[in-house]
């Protein structure tokens, strides 16, 4: 069998003892055992905290850290590496080294098999994971559900335990919740193999956990990866409890740049199963393919998880961050016109979501679709007949194209979404053996940028003023802990404000003309930004002015912060 080149030296030794696993949850003794350094709590813990944060999950934590800390900086550094050269002049391209896996017909990835709950996926619901949207998912009829700890989500340190508390009640069946108006919400049932399975999605390898300290065994200390936080305690605390009930646990992997990132995952996956007495292979996961780097290694993405892989998604609102990130010093030609102009029919696009799908089922992958960001408005019949119009016209393109489920950002576009794919399925779990072997995609039409452009797509002064009043209204709300919002009927969460602010900066570097021929100053960004705040509603205690500071740093500084959310999280939410 092929194998990829892995540039890391750190001995693949094995761990001695597994974690015992009790009738009370997953003893400390176990996992203290194996960890060599400490993770410990530097935040005030809420009343149940301590349920989540037990002595056995934080050494489970610090053995993931000791194994896994380095390696993860190293791959950032690689991404940091990449986009440099990028940023010089390189393009992404399909790599003459891993072309042995791309030809090699022989192998699959495990799929859906032996994963209960996770062949049928035609509609998955998203969305953060607070008591009252955790139960509200579970009880919208989707097949799956996003548990979101990622785009979603706010990651205040409350957003971080309630949510992990959340989860546990769930998949116990005793999550229950009290809203402020009085209205009491319960589950729908306490058999997980009546609600939608759910699939947890960690947040991102670039975002720290600053409210756990983790100290190495040489005793210097760091913030806790957010990603083996979220990941760790989700899996430490779930996944016998999954198991036994019918069901598994399952992850989506956001803002993977590369096979090795997937490499890394699969060795976090193979660690933490085998300290957990898991099975091989009990891990499922289901790649996002939502950068454009990623979009050249699908298949060896594939390749390197496949124990462990049930899919890819076309995470359609952070490739387009990433096409941006990756070419804003590029200049004029890769300039993307106005967001709401730049549609998945556009050539670049579909040349991602066309090769998303056949290789996936080449590969015996479920390819899930994306996210309309168009939501319905129970006050307002036009604005939800409009969603739905959209919706379902989105929905239907994806099941005709082959993918075998897609994602709603709101319960009440369940059933459109149904519809769409029910009308190509039918009784049929998914069309994983669809092949589209007619897919031809190569590297120039992944790269087309122009062609959203060429298509007659514009920047505009309402374009530009979009993306200033959206960007600063989603951080608004992101300080204040709703890391999801709805802004001018269209779902933002920390994707699609990464967008706007980097449109935003490139066409200012970029020194892009709107249709009117006037040219996107800083001055003009400025003027913009000062008369959206004016108009902005404002209570005492909002936060649109801290907002407005986060945006002129991501959107007008000289230098581009990779990620809006890494200094908004260390100036605003770590402390
Ligand atoms: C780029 C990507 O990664 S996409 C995936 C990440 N993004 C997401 O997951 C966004 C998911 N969607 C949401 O968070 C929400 O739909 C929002 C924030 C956009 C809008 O939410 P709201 O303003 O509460 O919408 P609205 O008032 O219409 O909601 C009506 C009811 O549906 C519930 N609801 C809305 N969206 C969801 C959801 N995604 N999951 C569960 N329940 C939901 C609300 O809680 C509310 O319930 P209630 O009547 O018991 O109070
Ligand atoms: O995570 C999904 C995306 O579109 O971004
Ligand atoms: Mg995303």
């Amino acid at each position: 069998m092929t194998t990829l080149a892995d540039p890391r030296t750190r001995p693949t030794d094995t761990l001695a003892t597994p974690l015992a696993d009790t009738a009370s949850g997953p003893s400390a003794w176990g996992a203290a055992s194996l960890a060599e350094g400490t993770v410990t709590v530097a935040a005030d813990l809420g009343p149940r905290d301590a349920e989540v944060l037990t002595p056995g999950a934080l050494a489970f934590l610090a053995m993931l850290h000791d194994r896994f800390a380095d390696d993860r900086t190293l791959l950032l550094l690689e991404r940091q590496r990449r986009m440099r050269r990028i940023a010089d002049g390189e393009d992404p391209d399909f790599s003459p080294a891993t072309r042995p896996v791309r030809d090699d017909p022989s192998w699959r990835v495990a799929g859906s098999a032996g994963a209960p709950g996770l062949a049928d996926r035609r509609v998955e619901i998203t969305g953060p994971t607070d008591p009252k949207m955790t139960i509200n998912a579970l009880s919208s009829g989707a097949r799956c559900w996003l548990a979101d700890a990622e785009d979603a989500q706010s990651p205040t340190w409350r957003n971080v335990v309630e949510g992990q508390l959340a989860l546990r009640d769930a998949i116990r069946g005793t999550l229950e919740h009290t809203a402020p108006n009085g209205k009491h919400y319960t589950l729908p049932s306490s058999d997980l193999t009546e609600l939608p399975t759910i699939v947890f999605r960690p947040r991102g390898w670039h975002l720290f956990e600053s409210h756990l300290a983790y100290t190495g065994p040489d005793g210097s200390t760091q913030p806790a990866s957010g990603t083996l936080v979220d990941f760790g305690l989700y899996l430490f605390h779930n996944a016998t409890e999954l198991v036994a009930r019918g069901r598994g646990p399952y992850f989506y992997l956001p803002k993977l740049e590369g096979y090795r990132e997937a490499r890394l995952w699969n060795e976090v996956f193979e660690v933490a199963q085998e300290a957990l007495g898991l099975p091989r292979g009990t891990i499922r996961a289901t790649v996002l393919v939502e950068t454009l780097p990623a979009a050249f290694e699908m298949e060896e993405i594939l390749y390197e998880l496949r124990e462990h892989c049930a899919g890819l998604n076309a995470g359609r609102w952070d490739y387009l961050f990433s096409v941006i990130k990756c070419f804003r010093t590029r200049g004029d030609s890769y300039v993307l016109p106005d967001r709401g102009q730049v549609t998945m029919t556009a050539p670049f696009m579909r040349a991602y979501t066309e090769l998303l799908v056949a290789t996936c089922h080449r590969r015996g992958a479920h390819a899930m679709g994306g996210m309309s960001a168009f939501i319905p408005d129970r006050r307002d019949p036009a604005v939800t007949e409009r969603a739905v119009e959209q919706v379902w016209a989105d929905k239907t393109r994806e099941a005709h194209d082959g993918f075998d489920g897609t994602w709603v950002a709101h319960p009440d576009l369940v059933e459109v979404a149904l519809g769409a794919f029910d009308e190509v399925l039918g009784d049929r779990d998914n069309q994983v053996d669809r092949q589209r072997d007619d897919v031809r995609v190569d590297q120039a039409d992944l790269l087309d940028v122009a062609s959203a452009r060429r298509a007659g797509a514009t920047v505009t002064e309402a374009g530009l003023r979009a993306n200033v009043s959206v960007g600063v209204r989603y951080i608004e709300s992101w300080l204040r802990g709703a890391g999801a919002a709805a802004i001018d009927h269209l779902m933002e969460d920390a994707a699609t404000a990464e967008i706007s602010r980097s449109q935003v900066w490139q066409w200012v570097t970029s020194g892009t003309r709107t249709e009117d021929g006037e040219p996107i100053t800083r001055g003009r960004c400025e003027a913009v930004l000062r008369s959206v705040l004016i108009g902005l509603p404002r209570s005492a205690g909002d936060r649109f002015d801290d907002a407005a500071a986060i945006f002129r740093e991501v959107a007008l500084g000289t230098d581009f912060p990779p990620f809006l959310t890494t200094g908004a999280y260390a100036r605003y939410l770590a402390g």
